[in-house]
């Protein structure tokens, strides 16, 4: 078998995409060191139960595999998928369900696992609809939160990181599907929007 590339970019590993991409935000390490911070938080808070992750695809795919594996506890994992974006940068306002929970979540201790809070949208409308499914208790981990464009005021209990108000790619974020698997969050280059 042979060594995948892993030759640092001026950026770190780019996967190609360094021409597209402004500056690096938040690094693969500070991203790995918050997890682990906020895993050992959601370890004392669940001490003794069982948690049910539900990651909202596509942007939470990278998040919450190196969430569920930092996280010392008993945890099963659920998919849901919503659209709002589509391939703009700012929110339709209008939630879809693209896919729905496989089982029923009543009396399942709920962890919402979500990439990135900007409006506020998206999440406002998933709890309302979880909410409605009687977990025994129902709350939300966020990587990314950007306090300057919410709309609509959501009920975080563990964030990861405030950033500006800037569209950010990469470790799931997409712009037009591209730069998920960037493994580190960073702008692009205006060139890239036109
Ligand atoms: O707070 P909001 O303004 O609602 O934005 C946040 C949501 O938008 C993105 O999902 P998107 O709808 O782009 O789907 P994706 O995860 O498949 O990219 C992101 O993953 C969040 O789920
Ligand atoms: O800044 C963002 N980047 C990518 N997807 C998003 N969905 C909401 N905000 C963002
Ligand atoms: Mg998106």
């Amino acid at each position: 078998m042979t060594e995948p590339d892993t030759t640092p970019g001026p950026l770190g590993p780019d996967h190609g995409y360094g021409p597209d991409i402004d500056h690096v935000l938040l690094s693969e390490a500070q991203i790995r060191d918050k997890i682990a911070e906020v895993a050992e938080q959601v370890a004392v808070d669940y001490a003794g139960k069982e948690v049910l992750l539900v990651g909202v695809l596509k942007g939470a795919v990278l998040f919450m595999s190196d969430f569920a594996r930092a996280l010392q506890l008993p945890t099963q994992m659920e998919f849901m998928a919503v659209s709002s974006y589509g391939s703009a940068t700012s929110s339709s306002g209008v939630v879809r369900i693209l896919k729905d929970l496989d089982r029923d979540i009543t009396g399942k201790h709920v962890l919402v696992l979500e990439d990135i809070i900007d409006s506020g949208l998206t999440l406002s409308w998933l709890l309302k609809n979880l909410g409605g499914r009687s977990p025994a208790s129902l709350e939300v981990c966020a990587l990314l939160r950007k306090p300057d464009a919410v709309k609509v005021e959501v009920p975080v209990k563990y964030i990861g990181f405030d950033i500006p108000n800037e569209f950010v790619v990469g470790y799931g974020l997409d712009y037009a599907e591209r730069y998920r698997d960037l493994p580190y969050i960073a702008t692009l280059k205006p060139s890239v929007y036109t």
